[in-house]
């Protein structure tokens, strides 16, 4: 399935535009289900959410959910919880009742089990999986999505819908939605900026054979629905490399 890929000048141009989608995705549904990641790159997106799509869209009705979190507590610096409450949950005032943090301040396992149980309760199935209205993805320099990493590409088949996982390199524990509850989800987004994620993109748009090695290559809803918002940096090595393939074909 082709994606639907969107590449932007600049950052503003990008987010306003994945804000758009949101918002329209958002204005559909009596209550919108939604995931968010985690990192560094979601930080200008919520905070232009926050500052622009205050009043257009109705976030009394949005029930957030994270798609990984770092097992730590929700003070701390590295928690995924922590920037979305300072960059949207607090500037839009979402309802506590509204905001379903993963627990990483708890035992990975079990809290693994809870998430899961927690998603199945709120969160309305489809074919007995629960399928959220939009799930919005970042990628690492890695190829990592999520809190799915190269070295555990087996988890790619998990049948459960929250797994642990463990960053390769400094060995923290996380928790994460499997790749069947991303792939089961209504729409699915990445949002990836930066040059240190052009190789990736690249391989991954490309379908590289380098890619399967790449848990973000297997993000492929079966709704059809899914997008790559890119900034120039990010989709450098991609654009040149169509440029390129379609100057040997002419
Ligand atoms: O560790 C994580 O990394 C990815 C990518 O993060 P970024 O800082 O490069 O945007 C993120 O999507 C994930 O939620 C996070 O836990």
């Amino acid at each position: 399935m082709t994606p639907n890929i969107q590449i932007y000048d600049t950052s503003g141009e990008l987010v306003e535009a994945l804000s758009r989608q949101i918002a329209s995705l958002a204005n559909q549904k009596d209550i919108f289900y939604l995931a968010v990641s985690g990192g560094k790159t979601p930080v200008y997106l919520f905070d232009h959410l926050a500052t622009h799509y205050k009043d257009s869209i109705n976030w009394q009705k949005v029930k957030i959910f994270w798609v990984d979190e770092r097992c730590v507590a929700p003070t701390h610096e590295e928690s995924n919880f922590l920037m979305a409450q300072k960059h949207l949950l607090e500037p839009l005032a979402i309802p506590e009742s509204n905001i379903f943090r993963m627990h990483g301040e708890l035992d990975a396992y079990n809290e693994a089990i809870r998430y899961e149980r927690t998603i199945r309760e709120v969160v309305p199935s489809v074919n007995q999986v629960p399928q959220f209205d939009l799930v919005l993805l970042g990628m690492g320099s890695d190829g990592h999505t999520a809190s799915l990493f190269p070295d555990r590409i087996d988890l790619i088949d998990s049948d459960n819908l929250c797994t642990i996982a463990k960053h390769p390199q400094s060995g923290q524990l996380r928790v994460s939605f499997t790749m069947k509850l991303i792939n089961h989800a209504s729409h699915v987004a990445f949002l990836v900026t930066g040059a240190d994620k052009a190789t990736k993109v690249e391989e991954i748009l490309g379908e590289k054979p380098e890619a399967d090695m790449y848990p973000a290559a297997y993000v492929n809803p079966q709704s059809g629905n899914l997008y790559w918002y890119l900034d120039k940096a990010a989709a450098d090595d991609w654009e040149k490399k169509n440029i390129l393939a379609k100057a040997t074909r002419a």
